[in-house]
């Protein structure tokens, strides 16, 4: 039984993470829970506030990575900036965890959840889709529609009965769908689609995903679809799926009706000789899986998961990042001075022109997006899934199955990598002092990093340019507290408000 015991976490009906030289495992890593594992830590949990902060402790006590165990599966937690270089530079360890198999029924295996051949060829595939090029394409469309939103936002205020402070979360999120429509998918939203009802409905999905992180016994799909929370996830699902169908639709009959003109008038197309890795012309993202389809590289299935899979990735993420980002200046006037200064240096007034060199000499708004995305990283967390039994560091055995949490929002705020964690100063990524290259990892690392990060940036830069140009940015008075909660992102459990004034 004890040899039993040292090998097996019984109570969970799994293998135990240990290591390879005997060393007992508390000597290397932390150990959660005792008889009974983690299988109950979380099923108490009523508010997904609680299961954040929960996260937050324990890394706080430990001070270093940890294992727990729930039912069925090892957790390996990651916190610490040298354990996220060797997970992260494991090509064994490329498959995504649990949670993101939650995501299947809704994305499929598009990029961001399949794994193996299938990932590699995709990538190949979808990389040349964010070419510098082609992000120079879409500098026109982050411009319009950051006017577009300028614009709204002077009728609001202009309004009788405005009362001082706008609701973030209800604002940029309409921009960034619009956007990644727009973008990747070559369709603007007033055409086809309603976008409110998108993000209603992907809001409900996100929660039903937590509620059932909860319980280990709803990790089996079998039983999880014969609940109420299953059958509400498959009734979102099919509400997200006629959007993003909508959007192929429109965009197939819109590139149909341009081959039959001849008038390839796509605003992704670039020089004739300018080749991807298939030999072709480099296109946005949904043109260039259409272009796919004809020859036989991707079928309708395949170009639906990645449609899912973009606006997924690409939307909510840059509004999270906008919402903090704007909440930060508006809570430190210094900072939105310094950013306003550097804009009057740097950039024309005539916001029309505004182009990619002149957003890249922008160096003080960067430390600013930086410091943002350390603070409240998008992603908080990573996740990762060890299909075989692994050997990482050459002493640590990872049982097959075990999950790899990999904590950004813990390794950013890691007083190792930078002191006063908690505070906000942009002025640390101005230092050219040297830090772990794994300390800052917003976008991941490695093979699966974050296609979209270059996209992402430009975008974020434009929209804030123009408003920092058009408004002055105040915080209301209950802006301090801030209350995070677990979702697929980095959520606050209540709107994020702040005051705009117009500037003369
Ligand atoms: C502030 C904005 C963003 C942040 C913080 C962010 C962060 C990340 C992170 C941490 C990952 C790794 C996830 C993992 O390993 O499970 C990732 C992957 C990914 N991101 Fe982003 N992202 C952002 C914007 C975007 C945008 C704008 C797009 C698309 C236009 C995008 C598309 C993707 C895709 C498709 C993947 C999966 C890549 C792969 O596995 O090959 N992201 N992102």
């Amino acid at each position: 039984l004890r040899q039993l015991n040292r090998n097996y976490a019984l109570t969970s009906l799994t293998k135990r993470i240990k290591t390879m030289d005997g060393t007992p495992l508390e000597n290397v890593i932390d150990v959660v829970g005792g008889f009974w594992g983690s299988n109950f830590d979380l099923l108490t949990m009523k508010r997904s506030e609680q299961i954040f902060d929960y996260s937050r402790r324990l890394a706080k006590t430990f001070k270093r990575s940890y294992v727990q165990y729930f039912l069925l599966t090892p957790v390996y937690n990651v916190i610490d900036a040298n354990d996220a270089e060797m997970i992260l530079n494991d090509s064994r360890i490329l498959d995504k965890g649990l949670l993101l198999r939650f995501l299947h029924p809704f994305l499929k295996t598009g990029l961001l959840t399949s794994s193996g051949k299938k990932w590699h060829t995709r990538r190949r595939l979808l990389t040349p889709t964010f070419h510098f090029n082609i992000l120079q394409k879409f500098m026109e469309i982050f411009k319009s529609e950051s006017r577009k939103f300028i614009d709204d936002l002077w009728k609001q205020i202009d309004l009788a009965d405005f009362n001082g402070s706008v609701s973030l979360n209800e604002l940029i999120p309409r921009f960034t769908l619009n956007i990644i429509c727009e973008t990747a998918m070559g369709v603007r939203l007033d055409d086809c689609a309603d976008g409110d009802e998108y993000r209603k409905y992907y809001s409900r999905i996100e929660d039903i995903l937590i509620e059932r992180l909860k319980n280990p016994i709803m990790s089996f799909d079998w039983i999880f679809f014969k609940f109420q929370n299953g059958k509400n996830y498959l009734k979102s699902l099919k509400k997200l799926h006629s959007f993003s169908s909508g959007i192929i639709k429109k965009r197939r009959e819109m590139l149909e009706e341009e081959l039959q003109q001849q008038e390839f008038e796509l605003i992704e197309r670039i020089d004739q000789d300018d080749n991807n890795a298939y030999g072709k012309q480099r296109y946005a993202m949904l043109d260039s899986l259409l272009f796919a389809e004809k020859e036989g590289l991707i079928d309708h299935r395949g170009i639906c998961e990645e449609v899912d899979t973009f606006i997924l990735a690409g939307y909510d993420t840059i509004s999270m990042n906008l919402i903090y980002a704007l909440r930060c200046l508006a809570m430190y006037p210094d900072v939105q001075a310094k950013c306003y200064e550097e804009l009057q240096e740097c950039i024309p007034e005539d916001l029309s022109g505004l182009n990619m060199k002149q957003l890249n000499n922008l160096k003080y708004l960067d430390c600013v997006i930086r410091e943002t995305l350390r603070l409240y990283p998008s992603v908080p967390t990573v996740k990762r899934e060890c299909i075989a039994d692994t050997v990482v560091g050459g002493n640590l055995f990872l049982p097959k199955r075990t999950q790899i949490n990999l904590h950004i929002y813990d390794i950013h705020r890691n007083p190792k990598y930078f002191p006063d964690p908690e505070v906000f100063r942009p002025e640390r990524f101005m230092s050219s002092e040297k830090r772990h290259p794994y300390a800052f990892i917003p976008f991941s690392v490695g093979q699966r990093n974050c296609i979209g990060q270059k996209f992402a940036i430009l975008e974020i830069k434009t929209l804030l340019i123009h408003i920092l140009q058009n408004f002055q940015l105040q915080s209301v008075s209950d802006c301090e507290e801030l209350k995070f909660s677990t979702g697929l992102l980095l959520r606050t459990n209540t709107n994020v408000k702040i005051k705009l004034n117009k500037r003369n």
